[in-house]
């Protein structure tokens, strides 16, 4: 259940449910059902409900939940954008099944009303909401009232989790078969309140034949490749994890990306330091490992030794040449790389460095990490990218522009390969706005990639970790907190 259809594939999977012989009324029904459901769970007492109806199939679900609610007792009301006689197909069916008045939705106020169920738009929003519509959204926003939302809060992008002019908050939003992108995707999320998925006959198989590439990121889709000691094992099988620091007064991040490289299972990890560095990161680690490494030159030297499985390149190591000498160094010696800040930045408008770099790293994986300044600064000028209508296919546009792995970073991070797959982020809180988890996160997917997980998976593997470690510690956060919460992370991932 971790696919996230978009709206397309969404009226895909319904138009082969019909076709396979349950009629797009059925659908309907079950969808209005399962919203009233959603309505009456935990309400005592009749209320006073608003249903708000738009001119599509959203509406028509609206008008199959208002006859469930008033059939249970409720004072329900319908405000429908437009006349009943104007509707067509299954929601104009659904209409004739609402025996009660239909009250134009223009000029609609709150006053009075307990639940409002927000059936305006979903999967068909096609352009900006507009007046007189944006007052009506506006009204039930400023509603003490709960809000409960049809498939999206109406004005959210289904795809994009964009704001369409204007858009309903909702507390709570039940959605048919799987969530859409939009459902996880700022500002969209913050839009949904809870998501509810309802059951609505779409058959697993209906979905797994459209090939959705798009899932939310959660253990389901990687905890069977996490790598996991075996008993007969060693510490160089465990992988051996290069983090290059950068010089006396910015050695702190690579320490932390090792610290997190190590907490993440790297059998070893080596600080690669600059000689005047050296005694300060020794001064500063204990199992983690120091060796003066002085720029590209010694860092391929440092390679020759094939135990060295990934690197991690980047935090605070300086923008400039011999930054980006050093990542094609450990390119061309095929090491598995996470490319983040400096690294990222000292390639610039210079995608066709990068995958040259990503190209002569191969077998080897390459994932990078940047944050948005990061990614406009690398990504900006790429034609895909420039396109491109959502983080989501931001992401999947540098991926494929680069050939390396990209997690876009924030809220919502988004994990893309450079095949088409995907995965959005949820479980990341606030708290990880905070110097240095950037370069936590960076450790802990070199960790992952030491033990050689496949890339994608110890991307998302590690966006995950990181999120669940953070959202463990919970207030006061900060980023040498992060490693520390990784072994409970492990123990509720292997149990
Ligand atoms: N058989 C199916 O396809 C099913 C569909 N379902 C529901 O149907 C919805 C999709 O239905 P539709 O494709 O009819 O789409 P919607 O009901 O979301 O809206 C489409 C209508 O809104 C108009 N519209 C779009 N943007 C507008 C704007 N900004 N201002 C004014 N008018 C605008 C369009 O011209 C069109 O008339 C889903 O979200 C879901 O709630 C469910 O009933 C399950 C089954
Ligand atoms: N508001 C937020 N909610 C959740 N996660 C966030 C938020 N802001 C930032 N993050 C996460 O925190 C990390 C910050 O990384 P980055 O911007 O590189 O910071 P730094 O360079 O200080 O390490 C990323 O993993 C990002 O996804
Ligand atoms: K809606």
């Amino acid at each position: 259940m971790l696919e996230l259809m978009t709206c397309a594939e969404m009226a895909a999977a319904d138009g082969r449910t019909i076709a396979g012989g349950t009629p797009g009324i059925v659908l309907m029904e079950r969808a209005g059902q399962a919203v009233a459901e959603r309505v009456l769970a935990g309400v005592a007492g009749p209320q006073r409900i608003a249903v708000l109806c738009g001119p599509g199939n959203n509406g028509g679900d609206g008008f199959v939940v208002a006859r469930l609610l008033a059939a249970a007792g409720h004072d329900v009301a319908v405000h429908a954008l437009v006349p009943p006689d104007r509707l067509t197909g299954d929601a104009a069916e659904a209409a004739r099944g609402w025996q009660g008045e239909v009250l134009p939705l223009a000029g609609w106020r709150a006053d009075g009303v307990d639940i409002i169920v927000d059936a305006i738009f979903g999967a068909g929003l096609a352009r900006d909401i507009a007046a007189p519509l944006d007052a009506v959204i506006a009204a039930v926003n400023a509603a003490s009232a709960q809000v409960v939302a049809v498939d999206v809060p109406s004005g959210i992008d289904g795809d994009t989790g964009t704001v369409r002019g204007c858009a309903v908050r909702a507390d709570e939003t039940v959605t048919f078969a799987r969530r859409k992108p939009g459902h996880l995707l700022l500002p969209g999320r913050e839009h949904c309140g809870r998501v509810h998925v309802a059951d609505i006959g779409i058959a697993d198989a209906t979905v797994a034949a459209l090939d959705v590439r798009t899932a939310a990121n959660a253990p389901g889709l990687w905890r069977d490749k996490l790598p996991r000691p075996d008993a007969a094992g060693h510490k160089y099988k465990r992988g051996h994890l290069v983090v290059a620091s950068g010089g006396p007064a910015r050695t702190g991040a690579a320490r932390l990306a090792a610290r997190a490289g190590l907490r993440a299972g790297a059998g070893l990890v080596t600080v690669a330091s600059p000689p005047a560095a050296v005694a300060i990161n020794a001064g500063h680690l204990t199992a983690i490992m120091v060796r003066a490494v002085d720029g590209a030159e010694q860092l391929a030297d440092l390679l020759t030794d094939a135990r060295f499985s990934a690197l991690v390149l980047g935090p605070a190591l300086g923008i400039g040449e011999e930054t980006r000498r050093m990542v094609e160094v450990a390119a061309a010696a095929r090491r598995h790389l996470v490319l983040d800040a400096d690294a990222l930045t000292s390639f610039s408008n210079n995608l066709a460095g990068l995958w040259q770099v990503v190209t002569s790293a191969a077998p080897a994986g390459v994932v990078l990490t940047p944050h948005e300044g990061e990614f406009a600064r690398l990504f900006g000028e790429a034609g895909g990218v420039a396109q491109a209508r959502s983080k989501l296919e931001r992401a999947r546009a540098a991926a494929a522009a680069s050939g390396a792995v990209v997690v876009l970073k924030g809220p919502d991070t988004v994990i893309a390969a450079p095949d088409g797959r995907a995965a959005i982020n949820e479980n990341a809180p606030p708290w990880l706005a905070t110097a240095g988890t950037g370069d936590v996160l960076a450790g802990i997917i070199g960790g992952l990639m030491a033990q050689e997980m496949p890339t994608f998976v110890a991307a998302c593997a590690g966006v995950w970790m990181h999120g669940a470690a953070a959202a463990a510690f919970g207030p006061g956060l900060i980023a040498e907190d992060l490693p520390e919460m990784l072994p409970q992370v492990w123990r509720t991932l292997l149990d």
